[in-house]
Order: structure tokens, then sequence, then C-alpha cells
């Protein structure tokens, strides 16, 4: 089979960057072209060249439509206004979207369930492989410690994020209420803020922090009487969503139309 064709948008951000030097690495995946906005600084300048490799006679562009008309798929790590039009583009050209943003309200995900009747999309918060065993075994511990146990999901990004809490958090905190058996919508607790009263009893509640540089940690905390049970990832570098990005976009290539996690890329949706 030739090599898949492979667009990145928001090629000039932190994660474009590292899409396209994971793509340079990965046997079987081309880099076929690299969106920015409108009137971004960065049209015009060479993929390769702004993601620290040698160059790679393809410019930054802002034309996605002719862009994805040319390609078998697309890795969209940017917001969610453009995660929403990129969705119904990629739809239009069938081609694969794996879909890295995160903040996407419960409106846009009914928007990509309805994309994804055409179209193969594979989205997940975290497309890393430590976060989506982390989110097994926290589906798995909740359900084994029952409601004695109160959860609490901790999580702390550079001082450049702009959603909260991350996409991480909410996918570890649907994996514990998934363990519980129940909807996390109507047992998450996502800030504190005064006089809260007492904890609800099953709440899932998260923290946010944000600062410096880090890349993405997470603590999910199982907290009983006398004891606490602790789960956490620390992400060490953007590479290792990136890698699961270009997995990812690899394995959608050629499986019928559906909204796809990252655990059925992984295999592991039934752990
Ligand atoms: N699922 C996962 O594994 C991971 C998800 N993420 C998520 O990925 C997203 C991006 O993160 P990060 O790379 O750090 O953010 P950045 O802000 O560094 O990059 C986003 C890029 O997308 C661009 N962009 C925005 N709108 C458009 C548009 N309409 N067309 C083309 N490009 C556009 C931005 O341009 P401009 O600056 O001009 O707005 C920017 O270059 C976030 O939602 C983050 O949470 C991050 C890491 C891992
Ligand atoms: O914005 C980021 O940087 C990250 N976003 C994702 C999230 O919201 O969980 C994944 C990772 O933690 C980095």
């Amino acid at each position: 089979m030739s090599d898949m064709r492979l667009v990145v948008v928001g090629a000039g951000g932190r994660m474009g960057r590292a899409l396209i030097r994971a793509i340079d690495e990965a046997p079987g995946i081309t880099l076929s072209a690299a969106v920015e906005r409108s009137g971004s600084p960065f049209l015009g300048e060479d993929a390769g060249i702004l993601a620290g490799l040698s160059a790679s006679g393809i410019k930054l562009t802002d034309d996605a439509l002719a862009a994805f008309a040319a390609a078998d798929g697309v890795v969209d790590f940017t917001a969610p206004q453009a995660t929403r039009a990129f969705a119904e583009l990629a739809a239009q050209a069938r081609i694969v979207h794996v879909i890295g943003t995160t903040g996407l309200e419960p409106e846009d995900i009914a928007r990509l369930d309805a994309a994804a009747n055409h179209a193969v999309i594979v989205r997940s918060g975290n497309m890393s492989l430590g976060v989506n065993l982390l989110g097994a075994l926290t589906r798995k511990v909740a359900a084994t410690l029952g409601s004695d146990f109160d959860i609490e999901i901790v999580e702390m990004h550079h001082r450049h994020k702009v959603d909260a809490p991350s996409g991480t958090a909410l996918l570890l905190g649907d994996a514990a209420a998934a363990g519980r058996e129940v909807p996390l919508a109507e047992n998450a607790v996502r800030v504190r803020d005064g006089h809260t009263g007492p904890r609800p009893e099953g709440a899932i509640g998260f923290a946010t922090l944000r600062g410096g540089s880090v890349v993405g940690d997470h603590t999910v905390i199982f907290a009983g009487a006398g004891e606490r049970v602790e789960l956490a990832h620390k992400a060490e570098d953007r590479a290792i969503f990136a890698r699961g990005a270009v997995r990812a976009a690899l394995w959608g290539r050629g499986k019928k139309p559906g909204h796809y996690s990252m655990a059925d890329v992984l295999g592991i949706a039934d752990l």
C-alpha cells in the first residue's frame, strides 16, 4: 500500500510541530500539507524548518479544502471552533480525522457523532499509551473500591493551556464514573470556591493547576477512611501524544465510518 498522506492542521502550534516531527520519523506515512489559520504569521514557512527538521518543501497554507482533497487523513490539535469546521471538511473529503483538540462541548461531540456517519473519526483527550492505560486502571479501581472511597482528579499543565479541566482529567473522570456505573455529568464537581459545604456523596472532584512548562501531569486519588490509593501519569514530552496520533491515523485508514477512541486503536477498550 502507498504511504498514507497526512495533513497537519494547526501546524505552527506546540502539537502541530511535534506532529510534523512524528510523521517524519514514522514509516508508511507522509506529510502532504500543513495548515494554519488565515492571517497566521507562519503561512508560507516551510513545515520541516518550523518543526526543527530540514526543509520539507511543504509550505504552510490556509487552504484546508485543497489540502484535505489531496490527503488520506488529517491530524487536528487546534481549538474547538477550528475542529468543528475541520470535521465538516474531513467528512466531505471522506478522510480519516484524528482529533486531539480538548475543550469540546457536548454539542460539539454530537456534531462529530453526525460527521462520523461518513468519516472515520478517532478522538481522545489524550493520545498517549500511558494515559489510556491509566484510564482502564481507573475504571477497574473505581469499580473495585466502590463509593466508600472519594475520587479526586488533580491535573497540572503549562501556563499557556486555555481549557480546564483538561481533556485527560475528563477522560479519567469518565473512566471513574464508568467504573461506578454512574454518569459523570451528574457527579462531577469541576470547581470549588467559598463555603462549599461538605463533599456531596458520590462526587468526582477536579482540581486544576497551571504554571510553567509542565507538559501534563494527572493523578487520580481514591481517598478512603484511613488510606488513599493514587494512580498517576506524568507526560515529559509532547512526542508521546504525536506518536499516538500518527498511530491512530494509520489504524483508521480503511476502517468503516465511526467515532473511535484511542482505547480502540490500542486494543484496550475491553481491558
Ligand atoms: N489529545 C491529546 O493527546 C493532546 C491534546 N492537546 C490539545 O491540542 C490542542 C492544541 O494544543 P497546543 O498545540 O498546545 O496549542 P497551540 O495553541 O500551541 O496550537 C494550536 C494551533 O492551532 C492553530 N489554529 C487555531 N485555529 C485554527 C484554524 N481555524 N485553522 C488552522 N489552525 C488553527 C493555532 O493558531 P493561532 O495560534 O493563530 O490561534 C495554533 O497554531 C489543545 O486543545 C490541547 O488541549 C494537546 C496535547 C495532547
Ligand atoms: O494542552 C495540553 O498541553 C494538553 N492537553 C491535553 C489535555 O487537555 O488533557 C493532553 C495533555 O495533557 C496536554
